[in-house]
């Protein structure tokens, strides 16, 4: 018989590189027997969170319990995207215990929340909680913070305007939507830096809610899932910038898809990746990529200056060894010299 209780969402929003995915990993490994489902939003239009999340989610999430939303941001496609996914999730036998969706790191959160309260929604979901990532090393470096005399300059220039700084925008919308802050990669910054940011988003956020820090999203499922927040019922106390508006746009940032031949030398190509990084102001780069030579697949990710690489797992026998570079930034990056400078063959 199937329950008439309503299933819990849990909403992962946080910025470019925060560690959503990361996060994400982590409950699927304590789900303790929980069955999940995850619905995964990215900005570039190809699907890496979601093939990450797959090499590591056998024991809580089969792979038919996973949907990849790769072609724009959620906030946006809402009704054409969000919602058939939802009915998909929700015609799974067994239909899944929690549902758990990852926004892209450019998606506001408060369309989606929005959405559980259209009646076709909210009688068989609600929104369990949202939890917002925060990238400890990239608030204290200042990434999200305006500054104050260009602001100035750009008001007296159009009174309408917010912010000088787009990230900031996106920041706040994400923040103020939450039921739970992580502050992340709190191995990268110290212990004042934390309290800092502990209490300058606190300032930020007209209700009370709990920041908890955090090294690689390692937080408990049973501390994540299980907030009871009801979200929908609450949308007057999550501001955002767009509430006036009816529609947003992404305007501000753009992606580059880079397609890239197999490469001999993976040090050579971060090098590169490097140098690009310091050229021109990339947020956010990731990838698979063929090392010649080698079984596994070569997992790329960089978040503003900081660059990993790691093999995720072996190829497999029936899958074409594509490699492909997502590049995220602000608006104007120069694709053509980004493209050129990463497939020039020297690695
Ligand atoms: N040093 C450090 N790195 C971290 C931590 N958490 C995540 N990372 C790294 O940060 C990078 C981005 O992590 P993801 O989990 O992919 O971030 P995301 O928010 O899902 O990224 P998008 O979906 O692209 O917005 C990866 O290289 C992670 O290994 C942390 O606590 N400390």
């Amino acid at each position: 018989m199937t329950s008439l209780a309503k299933i819990p969402a849990t909403i992962i929003t946080g910025f470019l590189g925060a560690g959503k995915t990361t996060l994400i990993r982590h409950i699927l490994a304590t789900a303790n027997g929980r069955r999940l489902a995850l619905i995964i939003n990215e900005f570039g239009d190809v699907g890496i969170d979601g093939e990450i999340l797959k090499t590591c989610g056998d024991l809580a999430c089969r792979e038919d319990s996973i949907i990849e939303l790769a072609n724009g941001c959620i906030c946006c496609t809402v009704a054409d995207d969000f919602l058939p996914a939802i009915e998909r999730l929700l015609a799974l036998d067994p239909r899944p215990d929690h549902i758990i969706i990852e926004t892209s790191g450019l998606a506001l959160p408060k369309p989606l929340v929005k959405a559980f309260d259209w009646p076709s929604i909210r009688s068989r979901l609600t929104v369990d909680g949202v939890i917002a990532v925060v990238d400890g090393a990239a608030t204290a470096d200042g990434r999200f913070a305006d500054d104050p005399a260009k602001l100035a300059r750009q008001r007296d220039a159009d009174p309408s305007i917010e912010h000088d700084n787009p990230l900031e925008e996106v920041f706040e919308d994400q923040l103020l939507c939450a039921d739970l802050i992580i502050l992340n990669k709190a191995d990268l910054i110290s212990e004042a830096e934390q309290a800092q940011i502990t209490a300058d988003i606190a300032a930020q956020i007209p209700r009370a809610v709990k920041i908890v820090a955090a090294h690689e999203g390692r937080i408990d499922a049973r501390v994540l899932l299980g907030l009871y927040a009801a979200a929908e019922d609450d949308l007057s106390a999550r501001p955002s910038h767009h509430d006036a508006e009816s529609e947003h746009d992404h305007d501000d940032f753009e992606s580059i898809i880079i397609d890239m031949g197999a490469i001999e030398d993976s040090a050579a190509l971060m090098r590169q990746l490097a140098e690009v990084v310091e050229r021109h102001d990339v947020l956010r780069i990731k990838g698979f990529l063929e090392l010649r030579g080698k079984p596994m697949r070569l997992l790329v990710q960089g978040v503003g200056k900081r660059l990993q690489h790691s093999f995720d797992r072996p190829w497999r026998p029936d899958e074409p060894r594509r490699g492909r570079l997502v590049i995220i930034g602000e608006k104007g990056l120069d694709a053509g010299s980004i493209s050129q400078a990463l497939t020039r063959g020297e690695f």
